[in-house]
């Protein structure tokens, strides 16, 4: 123990053992609602989540997942993959990038940190550019913070502002991109009224322009960068209303998807390319879709995509992205200080570790769960493998996606016999389910549930434990409801389906040859969620968790 009385060294559980193989399966996406036609996962040939469900009821429970649980704003913020990965990983609840940025537009402090001051510096002779997602999801990014952040920056001498805007469908329903520019465009209006030149210079949807995460396609980064900093896009439109609603008439087109576009003026010229001696802003708060935008901004050896032309410009994010890179180096609003998370404590406990998933979720199980930090703890003990996703496609296309993969490299993993921890996320239910088809998402849970009977069986044959639960809800539910959960339809009579992730609880079971006896969920946390599970997994590992982390799910009674 270190003078200041700290110690990674976790206590022994009194009756828990050691040694037993423990595999943490992360369904993404896979919440619990009532079961109908557009519930995927009741719809869906389920057995062995059906099987856990059905099983010992004190060995499958409920957990928050959403809001507060989270460490999200309101009760009404859906869950998402960082804060319900950094809550498994990491044991407490801290408050979120969300609620940092909202606390720091309102007390203004902002204004007065670093990052700040080093972008206003270029305000006097240089341009303000915002770069991020538009709309009020408020898993990335929130428009109302965008629209407080345009208002501080002219009030404190910008004079000159772009804002490039990606365009969500994703955590905001798809076609709900023209109301955000409208709001948008509305305020720029209001500031050019007061004599600040504001207006929108380029645009894309999310999932095509720029915030690609974990180095799935740097093609998408490109795209952004050519629109964003050199000013060249395929489209070109005089505004932005009507860049929106034009490409939203192609067939199948979507928020998601829309290809990248420019403003004009009108002899033809780009309105806002990034040039030297601007200013650069990623809105968003969260981390892993900013991060690669982030490394072409700041890196000077950047071999990702041909840049062309590198401004020499300051650049911010609204958060520090990757606490182990330090990048980017400016920041407006420092990130969430999650330290001391399970998966650190366990290697220094010796517990080797095994995480994996495909690449669209990779970071998930790492980089989220270690507390938005890349790299590993301790190389000698820890293990990180992914496995590469599709890429260019919608996963409507491919729902199985990598599931079977995934399931047998976890599955070598566990018969392997060199790790006490084999942790995954399978993916399906949530990528699937974002791209709002149902057929394909009834697909996409299936697979999902073959990966897990996979993991199960493997754990059976070592006589280990398994802990399966989930990070957020989505494709249970794939339609907008009004409160009493009706499906809502739209003008033409059509349903309106719902791509994004849902405020519903996910479940969690326990179980396997190795679980001793008597070990059960607690009857006494009804309000248990996510943040309770990495105490949980270290009984399971037969430790006590570290005194300021949330309580276990588990006791061990006498039988
Ligand atoms: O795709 C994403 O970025 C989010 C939705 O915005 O999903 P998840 O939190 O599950 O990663
Ligand atoms: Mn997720
Ligand atoms: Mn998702």
């Amino acid at each position: 123990m270190g003078s200041s009385g700290f110690s990674w060294k976790l206590a022994d559980h009194p009756k828990l053992p050691k040694g037993k193989t423990v595999a943490v399966v992360v369904l993404d996406g896979w919440g619990e609602a009532k079961p109908d036609q557009y519930n995927c996962i009741h719809v869906a040939e389920t057995p062995t989540m059906d099987s856990l469900k059905k099983g010992d009821p004190d060995k499958w429970r409920l957990v928050k997942a959403h809001g507060s649980a989270v460490g999200l704003p309101t009760e009404d913020d859906m869950g998402n993959s960082e804060v319900g990965h950094n809550a498994l990983g990491a044991g407490r609840i801290f408050a979120q990038g969300a609620k940092l940025v909202d606390l720091a537009l309102e007390s203004g402090k902002i204004y007065d940190g670093e990052g700040f001051k080093y972008i206003s510096e270029c305000f006097e002779k240089g341009t303000l550019h915002l770069i991020g997602l538009l709309s009020d999801g408020g898993v990335h990014s929130r428009l109302d913070q965008l629209l407080l952040l345009l208002k501080g920056s002219s009030e404190r001498g910008a004079k000159r502002i772009r804002v490039h805007i990606l365009t969500d469908g994703r955590d905001v329903l798809d076609g709900s991109s023209v109301g955000f520019v409208e709001t948008l465009e509305n305020y720029l209006a209001e500031l050019r009224g007061k004599g600040v030149d504001a207006q929108i210079a380029s645009g894309g949807g999310r999932m095509y322009v720029t915030m690609d995460r974990y180095e799935n396609d740097w093609e998408v980064v490109k795209r952004g960068w050519d629109a964003q900093v050199l000013g060249e896009a395929p489209f070109k439109f005089r505004n932005a209303v009507e860049a929106v609603k034009q490409l939203r008439q192609a067939p199948k087109a979507s928020d998601q998807y829309l290809p990248p576009f420019v403003i004009a003026d009108e002899s033809g010229k780009a309105v806002g390319p990034i040039v030297d001696g601007d200013a650069v802003v990623t809105i968003n708060f969260r981390a892993d879709r900013m991060v690669m935008v982030a490394k072409a901004f700041e890196y000077e050896d950047f071999d990702k995509f041909d840049r062309v032309r590198v401004p020499k410009i300051r650049y911010a994010g609204m958060l520090q992205y990757d606490g182990e890179l330090k990048l980017p180096s400016h920041y407006l609003v420092s990130p969430p200080e999650i330290d001391r998370t399970s998966g650190e404590y366990l290697v220094h406990n010796g517990v080797r570790t095994f995480a994996c998933s495909e690449t669209v979720k990779f970071g998930h199980v790492t980089f989220f769960w270690n507390g938005n930090r890349s790299g590993y703890f301790n190389e000698g003990l820890e293990e990180y493998v992914e496995i590469p996703s599709d890429s260019g496609i919608t996963f409507n296309v491919q729902p199985k996606m990598k599931a079977l993969e995934i399931g047998e490299k976890v599955r070598d993993a566990i018969l392997s016999g060199k790790f006490d921890q084999v942790r995954v996320n399978i993916p399906n239910g949530d990528m699937v389910g974002h791209t709002g088809d149902i057929e394909a998402t009834v697909v996409a849970c299936k697979a999902a549930d073959e990966a897990v009977k996979m993991i199960l069986d493997a754990i059976e044959q070592v006589g280990g434990i398994y802990v399966v639960t989930a990070d957020h809800g989505n494709a249970e539910d794939m339609v907008k409801r009004n409160k009493t959960g009706q499906p809502l339809l739209d003008k033409g009579g059509k349903i309106q389906i719902l791509t994004s992730h849902t405020c519903q609880p996910v479940p969690i079971a326990i179980g396997g040859p190795g679980l001793a006896p008597g070990c059960r969920f607690r009857r006494d946390l009804p309000t248990g969620g996510l943040a309770n599970v990495a105490a949980t997994v270290m009984n399971l590992h037969g430790f006590e968790p570290p005194s300021d982390y949330e309580p276990s799910l588990i006791e061990v009674v006498d039988i």
